[in-house]
Formats: C-alpha cells, structure tokens, sequence
C-alpha cells in the first residue's frame, strides 16, 4: 500500500498540531509552505516543503507557491483509471489524499479600517482556493478540510490506515464549495463597490448562519437566522441578547420593524411594534416619558408587543415595562437597575443594539416567487426645502413639529397607511388597507375623542377629497401628504373649506 500524503497550507493556523500529529501517527506524510512548515517542524514533526515536490521554489512572493501540476495532478487524478495513474506515473506524480487549507484573510483585511487597495488585492488567496476545489473535486479520494473547526470530527473518523468514509469527505467536499463561493462573493464585492456598479449583472451575496430557528412564521414552517458576513453594528443581526428565550422568526422581523422607526427620531424615542407595524410611537424629554406616550397611544396593542428605545432603559422606565407582558425589549443599553427588575421575567429578550444614523442606503432584499428583488433601503426623509405648504392656512409650529413626528412614523407603516398623531405620540394608526379612506377611518376610530386637533400623515397622494372629509369630519387640523395627485385640487379646495393645514412633502413612502 503506497504511503498517503497531506498537503497542508494554512493563514488560520490554531488546533493544527494535534491534527497533523494524528497523521503523522497514521504513516500520513506531511507536505507544507512556508509558514506552515516551520511551524510544522517547530512542533517536531517530520515535514517536507512543497518546492520538494514541485522541484520549484516558490516566487512572486508567495503568490506561486503549489500552482504546479505535480500538486493538482496529485489531487485530480482519478485513481480508478489507469490512464490517469499511468499519466502520474510518467511525470513521476505522486497522490495527494488529504488537503487541509485555510485562506488568506481577505474579508478582514477588508473590514481594517486604514486598508489599502493593494493590501486588500494580496489577501487575494489564489492557490490556496485553487487546491480546495481540486481536492473538493476529487473527493472521492481526496479529504479536503478548509475549516479548523472539523479538525476533532476528522481525527475521529479517522481509522489506522487513515481512511476517512466516503459520507465525511462527500460533506467537507460541499462545504469547501460553499467555502470558496462564500470567499470570491466578498471579493467580487469589495471590486463591485470599488468599481461603483450597484446593480451588476449577476448577485453573489453571502450569509454566514447565525442561529437555527426551532420554526418559522409558523411552527410547521422551519428556519434559520443568517448574518451578513461584513458587520454592520447598528443592525437586529447584530443584536446582542442580555435576557430571555430565544428569538423567533417573528421576533426578529418585528424587533427589525422596531429597530429601523425608532432610528428615525433623533429625541428619545419609544417604538411598539405588532405584526411588523407601530403600534405606538412616543418621543419625549426621555425615555420614561417617551414609553408613556407609546404606551397611551394604544394600551390594548402594545400587549406582547416588541419595544424598541433608542436610548438607555433606566430603572423607572424598567419598572413600567415589567407590568405588561413584551416579548421584546431593544435598546442601547439598560441600567443595572432596568436589568434587575426585567430579568425577574424569565420569558422577556432583552437585546442590546448599537445605534449610529446611518442614512447610507444599502441594497434591500425581498425573495418573490423564483426571484430577488434589490432596492435602496428608504433612508429619505423630510427636506424642508421641498415642502409645499399648499392651502389657505399655514400649519403652527405645534402642528409642523407633530406632521414632522407622523411623516416618520408613517413611513414605516404598511400602505395604505394613515397616522394620526398629537403631542409627539400617535394616536391612531391605520395600517395596510387596500383603501386610503379605509386607512383614515381605522386610524380616526382608533383615536376616539383624541382626534380632535390631531394632526394625519399619509404615506402616498390623496387620489380623491374623502379623506380629508374624513379627517375634517373628525376634527383633524393638518395634514402631511406627499401631494401629486391629478386631483389634488379638489383636496386643496376641501382642506380650504375645512381650515385645515396641509403640507405636501413631494416624496412618498409606500410599504408593502
Ligand atoms: N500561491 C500559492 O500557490 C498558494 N498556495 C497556498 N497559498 C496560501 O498560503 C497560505 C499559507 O502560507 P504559509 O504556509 O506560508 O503561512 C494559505 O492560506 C494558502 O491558502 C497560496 N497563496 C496564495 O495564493
């Protein structure tokens, strides 16, 4: 039986030893680069240099170093064929059965803050990809390892002969494929974004598994959580959980929801969410003040809602979380005291977030039926230079400040979407319905007796004067709308009648 050989060239050098030493106790011959070699030798272990093999010493330096055919012939061929064996035979090419590689490291050089170009262009690992898939190819013959987290499962799989079965090396075959497509996907888009395409011709996005799911938006549905492998700290991926059960599939969409509405307003902030909409939104001097009014705006909703601050949860405000029941709290941060009185709810998630302003608009990704669709996130808001303050009456500084407060929060409710507010707190949302007046309606019986002097945000143009009747009707004062409408005149005219304030924005912000 001819001897086996490993060929061995790693960036990620930790837990090798061990691995190479159960080998090397099985006859395994050892080939190696340079640092890998060393610290191979350093370890006493008997280890021979690729340019042995090659008879070629590594140049450029490093980026020649196993490109060669006495390498990849000893992995490619196909030991069943003679043809093969007799081709390795004459070139005087030896088998290579086990490769373990692990890659330069390109996504963080990239994600160095003072990284160059040309340092980002050598963390190109072109050998080291180029030997997996060759193995990965031939993986009927060859054990392939790109992962040093696999080195424990393989020594154990391992018999004396140092044969591993064919089902492990069939599953470290896929995954060095999906190793290597994950690793030229980030390539390909540090050179996309370099080259300032945003919409190329082919998306090779990738997502590294952040947890499993136990189910998705219902039980009989699985799941999984995947995280962008480039962070983004501001981000529910990036969360940190302090307290409480697992998230679930609907946790994270909705604390998602909460996240990116409360991100909107820049004073402190509480957001409650239901089904992926606000079901109350209250801005204050802070952020007990603020949870009152998301609280008030509707008492009823917020139950086993998920709860989003954009500032410290302090003890006070923690003592009035605890009396209803919230699958979800998100914040900043939380004082000691906050997390002492919450924990004692063994069920409540507590998470952590950064909070930054980005308004960069990064790409959105929503599947549809054997598709993708990409669109810049909606990070827009209100320019008060492209206001248009359309009727007779202007609004007072009151009502621009509470419009201003609507226009954030209607944006990120489900059109057709109508928010009545007052005070810097909604008062009634209307949400996802497939009429605008039905909207109205919802948002104003919600409000009741509040109604009276609110001010309504709608997220697209009137296409008719029945919602203002409406809001008239329920002793709205002003109103917010992006305006644009062939009929535009007609809700003018009425607002006129009525003496209501209205303001186009010019911008509209459909949700679906
Ligand atoms: N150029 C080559 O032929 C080549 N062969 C292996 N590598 C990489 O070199 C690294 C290991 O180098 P060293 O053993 O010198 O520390 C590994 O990440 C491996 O993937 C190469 N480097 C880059 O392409």
């Amino acid at each position: 039986m001819t001897k086996k050989r490993a060929l061995i060239s790693v960036s990620n050098k930790e837990g090798l030893i061990p691995f190479v030493q159960a080998l090397v106790e099985r006859q395994v011959e050892i080939i190696s680069t340079g640092g890998t070699k060393k610290l191979i030798e350093g370890a006493g272990l008997p280890v021979l240099s690729v340019s042995d093999v090659t008879g070629f010493p590594e140049i450029l330096d490093g980026r020649v170093k196993t490109l060669h055919p006495a390498i990849h012939g000893g992995l490619l061929a196909v030991r069943e064929k003679a043809e093969h064996m007799d081709a390795l035979g004459e070139q005087n090419i030896d088998t290579i059965d086990f490769v373990v590689v692990n890659l330069y490291p390109f996504k963080e050089t990239i994600t160095k803050p003072d990284v160059t170009y040309e340092e980002a262009v050598e963390n190109i690992d072109i050998g080291g990809p180029s030997m997996l898939r060759s193995a990965a190819k031939n993986h009927k013959a060859v054990t392939v390892v790109c992962d040093p987290l696999d080195y424990p499962k393989i020594i154990e799989s391992l018999n004396d002969e140092a044969e591993v079965p064919f089902e492990i090396k069939q599953q470290l075959a896929a995954k060095v494929f999906r190793h290597t497509a994950a690793y030229d996907a980030l390539i390909a888009g540090y050179f996309t974004k370099a080259a300032g395409e945003i919409y190329p011709e082919k998306l090779t996005i990738t997502y590294e598994k952040k947890q499993d799911l136990r189910y998705g938006e219902n039980p009989h549905q699985g799941a999984a959580f995947y995280s962008a492998p480039i962070k983004n700290h501001s981000a529910i991926a990036e969360a940190e959980q302090l307290h409480g059960k697992a998230l679930s599939y609907n946790n994270i969409k909705d604390a998602d929801a909460a996240l990116s509405i409360v991100k909107e307003y820049s004073e402190p902030a509480v957001v409650a969410v239901k089904h992926m909409n606000p079901c109350g939104i209250g801005a204050g001097e802070t952020i007990k003040a603020a949870y009152e009014k998301a609280y008030e705006a509707d008492p009823v909703s917020i139950f086993g809602g998920i709860i989003a601050a954009n500032r410290e949860i302090d003890g006070e405000t923690a003592a009035l979380l605890k009396q209803i029941f919230l699958e979800v709290i998100i914040a900043p941060s939380f004082t000691k005291e906050a997390i002492d009185t919450l924990t004692q709810k063994k069920n409540i998630r507590l998470l952590t977030v950064e909070l930054n302003d980005d308004k960069q608009a990064v790409p959105q990704y929503t599947s549809v039926g054997g598709g993708l669709l990409v669109q810049d996130t909606d990070v827009k808001g209100l320019n008060d230079t492209e206001l248009r303050f359309v009727t007779h009456r202007k609004p007072t500084n009151e009502e621009m400040k509470d419009l201003s407060f609507a226009w954030k929060a209607v944006k990120h409710v489900k059109s057709n979407a109508i928010v009545l507010a007052k005070g810097d707190k909604t008062i009634g949302i209307g949400a996802g319905q497939m009429n605008r007046v039905g909207a109205a309606k919802i948002a104003i019986e919600q409000a009741g007796d509040h109604a009276k002097g609110s001010i309504m945000a709608s997220d697209a143009f009137f296409p008719m004067h029945d919602t203002v009747e409406e809001a008239a009707k329920a002793g709205v004062t002003a109103i917010i709308q992006p305006g644009g409408s062939i009929r535009d005149q007609e809700s003018i005219d009425k607002a006129n009648e009525y003496n209501i304030a209205m303001v186009f924005t010019g911008m509209r912000h459909f949700k679906h």
